[in-house]
């Protein structure tokens, strides 16, 4: 069985075939047009706790790079805003485009930036495992931040620098110690809609937050990120991992929430 990725046979056009939610009423990624936003005063500000947070390691899965978290207490954990309880930081990952063409999944009015940060995290007061709560209407909330390419982001390339160590699919590598705080932009001001995974399940259980502004990176530490590969060391057919975001799907009956 081919499993799922974003190339022509298996990619987002054909998910819906193992996964029918793919056509559902609260799938992500979206175009957000922020004249249609409804500014809703009673939302809160976005609180990120994440001082003693503590990444465990580096991974590629053949779809993106991802940073897992212990997750087994309240070390860092996202409140507020939407939210009615504080969710856990599980992992955070990037979805990013080709050479200097888009890569975001989410759209600003038409607009798509060269790649997306997602923050992971999940309902821990309501749900006794990741796995139940990625299930749960409220089981996950994701933070979206925008990355645009200019100057090089300072902190990006503690990231960018370990790439070389997971450029195979099903790689990972120690990445102890990060606090992804420092990939924040200098303003929380985001919109908000009920959404769901981006990648197969599918599952409709994303409290999506998206960042209004952006983070800066070069083209340069952008580059590294196309350097890694969707295929594994021992596979003979090499495929760039690029170009790893959905397009925006039907908003159907949702609003999208604007903070301040
Ligand atoms: C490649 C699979 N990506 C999935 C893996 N997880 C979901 C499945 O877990 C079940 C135990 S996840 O909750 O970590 C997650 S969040 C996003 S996104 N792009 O919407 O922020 C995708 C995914
Ligand atoms: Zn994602």
């Amino acid at each position: 069985i081919n499993s799922w990725g974003y190339g022509k046979e298996n990619g987002p056009s054909v998910w819906h075939k193992d996964f029918p939610v793919a056509q559902g009423n609260r799938q992500s990624p979206i175009e957000i047009i922020p004249k249609q936003a409804s500014y809703d005063p009673s939302l809160q500000a976005i609180l990120l706790n994440y001082d003693h947070c503590s990444s465990i390691n580096i991974s590629n899965n053949g779809h993106s790079v991802v940073v897992d978290f212990d997750d087994s207490d309240d070390r860092s954990v996202i409140q507020g805003g939407p939210l009615d309880n504080p969710y856990r930081l599980k992992q955070f990952h990037f979805h990013w485009g080709g050479k200097g063409c888009h890569g975001s999944e989410h759209t600003v009015a038409g607009r798509s930036y060269a790649s997306e940060l997602h923050l992971v995290h999940w309902n821990a007061v309501k749900y006794q495992t990741f796995g139940e709560a990625a299930a749960a209407p409220d089981g996950l909330t994701v933070l979206a931040i925008f990355l645009e390419t200019g100057d090089e982001h300072r902190w990006l390339h503690r990231i960018t620098d370990t790439l070389y160590m997971v450029k195979f699919k099903g790689s990972a590598t120690d990445f102890k110690s990060f606090n992804p705080k420092c990939l924040l932009p200098s303003t929380l001001q985001y919109w908000t809609y009920l959404g769901s995974l981006t990648t197969p399940p599918l599952h409709e259980s994303v409290i999506w937050i998206v960042l209004k502004e952006p983070i800066t990176v070069s083209e340069r530490q952008l580059g590294k990120f196309r350097m890694l590969l969707a295929t594994g060391e021992e596979e003979d057919q090499r495929m760039h991992m690029e170009n790893n975001y959905r397009t925006p799907q039907p908003l159907k009956d949702r609003e999208v929430r604007s903070s301040n």
